[in-house]
């Protein structure tokens, strides 16, 4: 049958209101829409080592030791708060607390400080703090934190749970005993580990118990609230002595008066509501540096500036003293571009991130040969750090680059996030970063601690729109561009060339070596 039937007879829903609908303006949670708001300025400090009366004469001994005079904002804002709320912790769920800031800022302290000083009040040795972080090296290094405040002052046990020194068994052994009467005990208040180990241990180790815990402290939070990344988490709530839901009723309070108290840290926690549920907090409060400003884009605050708080969900702030630039180049030109601008800006304990072990090995060659050949230049100090570097040579690497023995240290993203070298002063991006997060990371390596320090992205043409994107999202707008003319570059052409070919001979001796080895170990044996 024919179907005569024109367009018009079909009812269209809203053929006209679509451009003219009001745009739905996000309503956000109390909670995210009115935070406390830390400063970003590192330079103005005005509470003194000892202007925080809450704190512990011992631990302030120990700052002053290590040469602080000031606490750095977030610190001020953290640490008499926690300390304070604790006090109710007999009588009523905490609050978990979500603190945004930038890289730098000093973060680590404003939950190291509170955690050791509430732990020593009771000494009975139990399981007390959690702190998970994504890597092992920023295990470690928050691992070195504890230990430094804790060492000959106070009788509290804090312990690195990491997989590549002990096996599960050993580590066991360090952190449980069994008594025929007790039944397991733990030797640990604290534990500094990684989210892969925890499950480890969760799983296999018997006797590990988080009943206790009371401190649950998610360093580089946004690292962990992709949900289906991160079923560890649902683990750890299973294994907490309540884990159940987040309405405080008396039903719920009667039996299970205390609650372990979440805190979350990162330069880019995600204030988005969405993601943020999962990890079932309980009437958060948020810090942060990440506000609106009236008439203005997002940007971080200072201690005067008058916030209009609202909508800021998925911006991030960076430390004051960082400058950021772009350098427009093509591919071809990347190499020299950099060996440049290291030469004619005399840049100093440089990190450089590219995005494969392989191309950290192929750039670290390429920049000790052009040095080698480089008559008119001292010659510039370059090493590697990639998953093919061995852990010890790793860190052999950062003590040498920290005591500015390395002028450029070449690196995958390993190195990107939470770690805290000694006086980087200029970061390189060698390619541009897909997420702005991941952005916000990699720069955050230099300016840190009120430190200055420079950020140089190179972008080629067919990413300009890509960075400008990331750039956007990330609410930033104040990124200079180099302009770096290509006669600058001639000079270096030669040098190049004559680099290539001494690098092409090099990997064709080196892969007739690993050749012969291999054919001898392939060979049939006569005796046989
Ligand atoms: N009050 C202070 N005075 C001087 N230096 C400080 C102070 N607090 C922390 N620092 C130093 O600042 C540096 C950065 O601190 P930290 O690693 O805690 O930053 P962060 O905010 O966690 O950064 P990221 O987000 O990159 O992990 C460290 O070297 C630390 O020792």
């Amino acid at each position: 049958m024919e179907d005569n039937s024109k367009p018009s007879d079909f009812t269209l829903i809203d053929t006209h209101g679509f451009k003219n609908n009001k745009k739905v303006k996000r309503v956000l949670p109390e909670w995210l829409a009115k935070p406390t708001i830390v400063s970003v300025d590192l330079n103005k400090l005005d509470v003194p080592i000892e202007g925080i009366q809450e704190l512990d004469p011992a631990l302030i001994k120990k700052l002053r030791n290590k040469g602080y005079t000031h606490f750095f904002p977030v610190q001020t804002q953290l640490i008499p708060w926690l300390i304070n709320v604790q006090q109710f912790w007999y009588d009523r769920w905490l609050r978990d607390v979500c603190i945004s800031a930038p890289t730098g800022s000093g973060k680590t302290l404003s939950y190291v400080l509170p955690i050791i000083q509430t732990l020593q009040e009771h000494t009975t040795r139990q399981l007390r703090a959690l702190i998970v972080l994504p890597t092992k090296d920023l295990a470690v290094q928050v691992f070195k934190v504890f230990s430094y405040f804790i060492k000959n002052t106070f009788d509290l046990k804090v312990v690195l749970l990491e997989s590549t020194k002990l096996t599960l068994i050993k580590e066991k052994e360090k952190i449980l005993r069994y008594d025929k009467k007790r039944g397991w005990i733990s030797l640990v208040d604290i534990i500094v580990t990684t989210p892969g180990r925890l499950a480890d241990h969760i799983y296999y180790t018997e006797g590990f118990s988080l009943k206790c815990l009371r401190f649950l402290v998610l360093d580089e939070a946004d690292s962990f609230t992709n949900i289906l990344q991160n079923d560890w988490l649902y683990l750890v709530n299973d294994s907490l002595a309540y884990s159940g839901p987040t309405i405080c009723n008396l039903n719920v309070l009667e039996k299970f008066p205390q609650r372990t108290q979440r805190l979350l840290f990162s330069a880019t926690l995600t204030q988005d509501p969405e993601k943020l549920k999962f990890l079932k907090l309980f009437e958060p409060k948020l810090f942060t540096s990440i506000i609106k400003r009236k008439n203005t884009e997002l940007s971080a605050v200072t201690a005067t500036d008058e916030p209009v708080r609202g909508d800021f969900v998925g911006k991030y702030t960076t430390p004051k003293e960082l400058k950021e630039y772009m350098v427009l180049c093509p591919e071809e030109n990347k190499p020299l571009t950099l060996y440049h601008l290291i030469r004619s800006k005399s840049l100093k304990r440089v990190i450089c991130f590219v995005k494969s072990k392989l191309e950290v090995h192929r750039l670290a060659r390429l920049l000790c040969k052009l040095s080698e050949l480089d008559t008119n230049n001292s010659p510039l100090r370059v090493n590697e750090i990639s998953s093919d570097v061995s852990q010890k040579v790793h860190s052999k690497y950062i003590k040498q680059f920290s005591a500015g023995k390395i002028d450029v240290l070449i690196c995958t993203d390993s190195l990107a996030r939470g770690i805290d070298i000694d006086q980087i002063s200029c970061v390189i991006l060698y390619n541009v970063p897909k997420y702005p997060k991941n952005y916000i990371h990699r720069i955050g390596r230099t300016a840190r601690a009120g430190h200055k320090g420079k950020a140089i992205t190179f972008v080629i043409p067919e990413h300009e729109q890509l960075f400008h994107k990331v750039l956007y999202s990330a609410g930033k707008t104040s990124v200079k561009n180099i302009i770096v003319d290509v006669s600058n570059l001639e000079q270096y052409e030669q040098m190049y060339i004559d680099a290539l070919k001494s690098l092409k001979t090099e990997l064709t001796v080196k892969s007739k070596v690993i050749n012969k080895k291999v054919r001898k170990k392939n060979k049939p044996d006569s005796k046989m």
